[in-house]
């Protein structure tokens, strides 16, 4: 293993790059001794390492958010909300650095890191302005003499779960909706990009986040979360990753009954209408597949084109995704980084060789041609059908594949012949189809004529096993809130009750 030790170095500001948990407002090593390698998926070289806390020092981190819960809700909402906006104000000031880090733990290209970075603090900002509109109602009373009306109160300890493709904003949209409500959190982030988590910790310090209200805690996947979900003083586990383990945490928060929130995986159809111009529709085809190398739960997974269209549409695609640059995402040429680890270009092999062997059509993609032995090059298949794991599984890597349909009540059932339910994009001018379908469709999100869809205002989250609950919007930080009702009896008489 080569080991790179450079990445403080790359740094403005150095201290952003920590080594170690973060509890209680203390950088901690772990007491057994145990630790994981970080690797740059672009080049195999070790970054650093990150130590795993033993049991005990995860119950020394619930004890730590218990102990910070109660001074942090009772602060008043302005003052917790200005906290929030000044970690907004440092993850804008630190954009560079944080993308840096990014880019070298993640692998993806340093202007979609930034992008991340601008996007995670969005999040920030948002539920800083939230925080202060969690209002309750007043109810129109039943009972004589009686006032009736609910209010809003913090859940408690939230532990949230995160995954690797997005280090820093899937911690974001959590973290800063759970904070705003009152509430303290334990971020658990992926052993493969621990580090913009823990740049996220070091800057919520120095924005004046007391101790205690955010930890990050590192270990053991299975045996970090089987300690959170089974502790009762953790009122609330949100996860962001696989169904596979969403629906592990499910269970394990089952005995405690918490409030629990997924967004799990997604095999989004990208569906293509016959009155559509197939050169557009493809250009925005191959944004919707590659980015982050298509590990993104977005990923048009299934490309669904009429079949009037499909030979100029693939045509096209081929052209456009011809020109795609693969290669290390520190590189100002490059548009698609590597895999995250070797794991995943396996599979990613797999699931192409077992499309040929049901009878697809490789129209590009050369693996010869891969810079190094993460990389994945993008691959372009044709006659998808539904026996295929292209079609059934999440692919999770640069693989687009296509299938031709004939009509709009034959590609609603196509689209929806999949367990996932996050979200699904359509292309076509057609007012009536576009109602028709953007109803029909069984997603917790719908794109039209749109790649992009995503921002603090909207409510993201799946339906079937894309997961339970939204993030962002209106609605997030309800997830981090408990309604309370009063009824203030024997108030004498009130006109109007
Ligand atoms: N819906 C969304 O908003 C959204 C966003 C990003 C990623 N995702 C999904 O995340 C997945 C990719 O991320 P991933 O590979 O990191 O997912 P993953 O489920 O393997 O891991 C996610 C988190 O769970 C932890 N984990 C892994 N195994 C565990 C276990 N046995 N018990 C408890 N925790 C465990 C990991 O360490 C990580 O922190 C894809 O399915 C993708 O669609 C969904
Ligand atoms: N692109 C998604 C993350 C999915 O992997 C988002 O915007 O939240």
């Amino acid at each position: 293993m080569k080991l790179s030790g450079s990445l403080s170095t790359m740094l403005e500001d150095p201290r952003l790059f920590r080594q170690y948990a973060y509890v209680d407002g203390r950088w901690t090593h772990g007491n057994g001794g145990r630790e994981e390698v970080v690797q740059d998926p672009a080049t195999g070289e070790v970054i650093g390492h990150i130590p795993w806390l033993e049991a005990d020092q995860i119950c020394m981190a619930v004890d730590a958010a218990e102990a910070a819960f109660a001074h942090w809700r009772a602060l008043r909402v302005d003052e917790r909300c200005e906290r929030l906006l000044a970690w907004y104000d440092l993850l804008q000031a630190n954009r560079e650095d944080l993308a840096t880090i990014m880019t070298l733990e993640q692998g993806k290209p340093l202007p979609d890191a930034r992008g991340e970075v601008e996007y995670g603090a969005s999040f920030v900002r948002w539920f800083a302005e939230e925080g202060k509109r969690t209002f309750g109602e007043t109810i129109p009373s039943h009972i004589p003499n009686a006032a009736l009306g609910t209010i809003k109160e913090p859940v408690g300890i939230a532990a949230l779960i995160t995954p690797w493709n997005f280090p820093l904003a899937m911690i974001t949209r959590k973290a800063a909706a759970a904070l705003a409500a009152g509430c303290t959190v334990i971020v658990k982030p992926a052993g493969e990009t621990p580090y913009s988590a823990l740049a996220l910790a070091e800057l919520a310090e120095r924005a004046g986040i007391p101790a205690g209200v955010f930890n990050v805690v590192l270990g053991e996947p299975a045996e970090v979360s089987k300690i959170l979900c089974a502790e009762e003083r953790v009122k609330a586990v949100s996860f962001t990753g696989s169904t596979r383990v969403g629906r592990l945490l499910l269970e394990q928060s089952a005995n405690t009954v918490k409030r629990v929130s997924l967004e799990l995986g997604g095999n989004a159809p990208f569906i293509v209408g016959p009155d559509m111009d197939p050169r557009e529709a493809a250009l925005a085809a191959v944004a919707a597949k590659f980015q982050t190398a298509g590990q993104d739960c977005l990923a048009a997974d299934r490309i669904l084109v009429h079949e009037s269209i499909h030979d100029e549409f693939v045509e096209h695609f081929a052209e456009r995704m011809a020109a795609l640059t693969v290669g290390n995402g520190l590189d100002s040429e490059v548009d698609l980084g590597p895999l995250i680890h070797r794991q995943a270009v396996e599979k990613a092999a797999g699931i192409v060789e077992d499309a040929l062997a049901k009878g697809a059509t490789l129209v590009a993609g050369d693996q010869q041609e891969a810079p190094g032995e993460n990389f994945f090059m993008p691959v372009l298949l044709t006659g998808v059908t539904r026996d295929m794991k292209v079609w059934n599984e999440e692919t999770f890597a640069p693989v687009a594949g296509i299938t031709a349909y004939e009509d709009d009540d034959q590609v609603i059932e196509m689209a929806n012949d999949t367990e996932y339910g996050l979200a699904a994009y359509l292309y076509t001018y057609d007012i009536r189809r576009i109602w028709k379908l953007m109803r029909a469709l069984e997603y917790g999100m719908v794109a039209v004529n749109s790649v992009k869809m995503t921002g603090p205002p909207v409510p993201f989250g799946g339906i079937k096993q894309s997961g339970l609950g939204r993030e962002g919007g209106v609605t997030g930080i309800d997830e981090y809130l408990d309604t309370k009702y009063y009824c203030l009896g024997a108030l004498g008489s009130v006109s109007g009750s």
